[in-house]
């Protein structure tokens, strides 16, 4: 049998559906021709699922206090709401637009186009101005101007974005810098570079040094997809992902859920579905509880499919390179189920052998379903493997600003919840050994919590059961949970695997 091939016994839901040899969900509804447009439940969704809410991304304001090579504060502010740095509109002079040349309004200093690196106050989606830098510039197809890509201070690099001159407050161009040589390609000034490497800090790519760094954001700076469509949303994208260079500068790219295949234009995408077979991804189905099903996918066996979940996910994370040799991973991919088929939600990968014991590689829940507990979901699920295996784990680092925020939840609750319920001492690596996460990740989340004290040469727990469930009760819900008892896995064997490959 192949890896992580399973059978068991039928679940919840699957009246609709049969178990296929392979173990995979297979719906009556497969053998149908599959959906067409005119079968979608009403409109393209503009909005998160369930919420109502537009999907876009949210700013998370941090304090870059490292521990770990991780933030250590995981304040989060929403889209909107003032980080002290913001000015009104109103008590601003009026941007005034203009159609190239200097500005007269700013004494002739104001050079117009700005420049790349040029810094400035811009607004905001909330209305507010806040300090930012151009990034990069280009011309308007329908007038003589030009648009400007622009990074905010202090704001992660997935709320950068297009605008024009108007949300522009040109009497605050650093005119200075301007003149000291901000450049149009990239080139910056001493001031610039000073700023950049406090914006590298405030980011948390701890483990880039400054040259990588630079590289990376260089070569990813702007956004080449706007939007996606994947099933019934639509989502705007957050990152860089280096697509084939035909796919650069779409407008929305169109992904069949299924497959993940992708296209320019809508009406091919179309025409694919009603070629496209498969309700479900790929692989084994692993998990099914209710109307949630985890597949397991080998990139080896389905390299197109994982190839495309990585180019998808790339839209959606920042400081990973992922990994195109997709051979050596695994994909686990978690899916709401209903009568049209198992449309994707997140996924996580794991490398199919890892010297350094990560039992995670990158995580993604697509923003159309954020917030709803499925990305506290899939880290469990990824302990709950790891626990199968017998073996302690770590997701791989760095982690971003939301998986930091996400894995301390996670950590903190599930090593609350043990001590609560333990009597008698406890060591850390008793806590290891009950949750399978790795020591250092014990030790920082106790410190985080200030839980932990350093005595006498070694690490010593002081919870007291009202700070526990102080801390507990700040930890928020525990999401979705994973029902073990339902988990149909047996660990990866590279040899079986090779056996299977020579016979
Ligand atoms: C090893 C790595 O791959 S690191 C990279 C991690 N991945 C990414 O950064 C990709 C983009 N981000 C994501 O895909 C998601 O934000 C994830 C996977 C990190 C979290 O997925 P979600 O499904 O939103 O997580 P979930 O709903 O379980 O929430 C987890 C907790 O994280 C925190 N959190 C998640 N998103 C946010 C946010 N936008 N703002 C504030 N807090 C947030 C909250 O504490 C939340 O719990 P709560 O909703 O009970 O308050």
């Amino acid at each position: 049998m192949a890896p992580g091939a399973q059978t068991k016994a039928p679940g919840p839901g699957e009246a609709q559906g049969r178990r296929t040899k392979r173990g995979t969900l297979k719906d009556e509804a497969e053998e149908q021709p599959p959906p067409h447009l005119s079968e979608r439940e009403g409109p393209i969704n503009l909005m998160g699922a369930g919420k109502g809410k537009r999907v876009t991304p949210i700013k998370m304001e941090v304090d870059g206090t490292a521990a770990d090579g991780m933030y250590a504060t995981d304040e989060v502010v929403k889209d909107g709401e003032d980080n002290g740095q913001s000015v009104k509109a109103e008590q601003r002079s009026e941007a005034a637009t203009t159609s190239g040349g200097q500005e007269p309004g700013y004494g002739g200093k104001v050079k117009l186009p700005l420049a790349v690196n040029t810094r400035m106050d811009c607004k905001w989606r909330d209305g507010q101005y806040r300090p930012a830098k151009v990034i990069e510039r280009r011309k308007l197809a329908y007038r003589d101007d030009y648009e400007y890509y622009v990074h905010y201070d202090k704001f992660n690099r997935r709320m950068d974005e297009w605008v024009t001159l108007d949300q522009i407050d040109l009497s605050t161009v650093d005119v200075s810098d301007t003149e000291n040589g901000a450049t149009e390609s990239g080139g910056r000034t001493r001031n610039q570079k000073r700023k950049q490497e406090e914006d590298h800090d405030e980011e948390g790519h701890g483990e880039f040094d400054s040259a990588q760094l630079r590289e990376h954001e260089e070569f990813t700076k702007v956004k080449n997809v706007e939007r996606i469509e994947l099933g019934r949303y639509e989502m705007e994208t957050w990152y860089y992902s280096p697509l084939p260079p035909e796919y650069n500068g779409s407008k929305v790219l169109y992904f069949a859920e299924f497959d993940l295949m992708f296209f320019k234009q809508r009406d091919q995408m179309l025409r694919h579905l009603r070629k496209c077979k498969i309700q479900h991804p790929p692989g084994d189905e692993i998990y099914r509880n209710a109307n949630i099903s985890m597949f397991e996918i080998d990139g080896k066996k389905e390299k197109i499919y994982c190839q495309n979940l990585c180019y998808l996910a790339k839209l959606f994370l920042d400081h990973k390179t992922l990994f195109y040799d997709v051979d050596l991973f695994l994909f686990y991919v978690l899916c709401e189920c209903d009568e049209r088929g198992a449309h994707i939600v997140g996924y996580f990968s794991k490398e199919k052998c890892s010297e350094e014991n990560y039992n995670l590689a990158c995580i993604l829940t697509l923003p159309s379903y954020q917030r709803k507990g499925y990305g506290k979901f899939l880290i469990a699920m990824s302990y709950e493997l790891s626990k199968i295996e017998r073996k302690v784990g770590t997701p791989e680092r760095p982690l971003s600003d939301l998986g930091l925020v996400s894995y301390r939840g996670y950590w903190t609750r599930t090593l609350l919840e043990v001590l609560r319920k333990h009597t008698g001492t406890i060591s850390i690596k008793d806590l290891s050994d009950m949750t399978a996460i790795k020591t250092d990740d014990i030790i920082s989340t106790l410190q985080h919590l200030e839980l932990i004290q350093y005595q006498k040469g070694q690490h010593v727990i002081c919870a007291a059961e009202t700070l526990i469930e102080r801390h507990l009760k700040q930890a928020g819900s525990p999401g979705l949970q994973v029902d073990a008892a339902k988990i149909v896995w047996t660990p990866y064997n590279a040899e079986r695997e090779l056996a299977n490959y020579t016979r």
